[in-house]
């Protein structure tokens, strides 16, 4: 019966694949992905809005990471396509790169600098004048309560306001998309409700795509876009409340451990 019950719920939930619009912030298309023979990422397809905070779910191991790393460039695959802000990042290269903007996973600030001299090292390295890289660091420290921070070295700062830092610093060249991979990892309750509040607050004020990385369900509100990614594949995509209320009665929590706990015979159906 639950397996019967997973397997039509995945048709369900899929709906139709994207294609390509104008207020896209990324567009994957049938994308795929192997580690020598090990494969990672099977015929992946989603969007993320511009204005929209989309959150993508799945377990360790689902392959947000390895995701991630073929939007950036860091993997390659001929199999499938990325667009960001509309640009093939295959045949676009740099320029398709120039409107995103990432927080990785491990946090890469430098410790020894101040916040201000890690922000203003990586405007100027995006190209901004000095005189312009203070006005967006400025902008930026007063939209995530940090200004009174500036002249302190980072190592000062707890782990939720270098999260803070590191996001302001993915910001600064005004992107299309911004990418974080699970950022509230390792910080405590309070400062990881007040980065998840201050990012969805983003999406809208600045017109930009966010694509937030998480298995944590209570990082997603009722009216995020969702993709849920199980083992490579994408078994449910759309807005969050929408999704829960097709598969039933329930929360996210219930449709999530439905979609990402295959039994052996639901594994056997997907696959056939
Ligand atoms: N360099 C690699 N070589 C071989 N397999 C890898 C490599 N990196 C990741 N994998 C495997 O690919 C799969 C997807 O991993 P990935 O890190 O993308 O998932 P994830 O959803 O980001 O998980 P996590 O939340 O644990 O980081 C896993 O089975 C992982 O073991």
């Amino acid at each position: 019966m639950v397996v019967l019950r997973a397997v039509s719920a995945q048709s369900d939930l899929l709906g139709e694949a994207p294609a390509q619009s104008e207020r896209q912030a990324l567009l994957i298309e049938n994308l795929s992905f192997s580690y020598r023979d090990k494969p990672v990422l099977d015929d992946v397809g989603f969007a993320v809005e511009k204005g929209r905070f989309t959150a993508l779910l799945g377990p360790n191991g689902a392959g947000k990471t390895t995701l991630f790393s073929l939007i950036t460039r860091l993997l390659e695959t001929s199999l499938g396509r990325i667009l960001i802000a509309g640009r093939d990042t295959r045949e676009a290269g740099a320029a398709a790169l120039a409107s995103l903007g990432i927080v990785f996973q491990q946090p890469t600030l430098d410790l020894d600098l101040t916040v201000r001299q890690n922000l203003a090292y990586f405007a100027r390295l995006r190209g901004l004048s000095l005189k312009e890289a203070g006005r967006r660091i400025d902008r930026e420290l007063t939209r995530f309560d940090m200004a009174e921070r500036a002249r302190e070295t980072v190592r000062s700062l707890n782990g939720g306001h270098r999260r803070r830092v590191e996001i302001a610093r993915a910001l600064l060249h005004d992107p299309d998309l911004l990418l974080l991979d699970e950022p509230t990892v390792g910080l405590d309750a309070p400062s990881r409700k007040a980065i998840v509040s201050h990012v969805h607050a983003l999406a809208g004020e600045r017109d930009v795509g966010i694509l937030w990385a998480t298995h944590l369900i209570d990082e997603i509100r009722e009216e995020d876009a969702l993709v849920i990614l199980h083992e490579g594949r994408v078994v449910a995509r759309g807005i969050s409340a929408d999704i829960v209320a097709r598969s039933g009665p329930g929360s996210l929590d219930t449709t999530f451990t439905m979609l990402t706990t295959p039994t052996r015979e639901s594994s056997a159906g997907e696959r056939a």
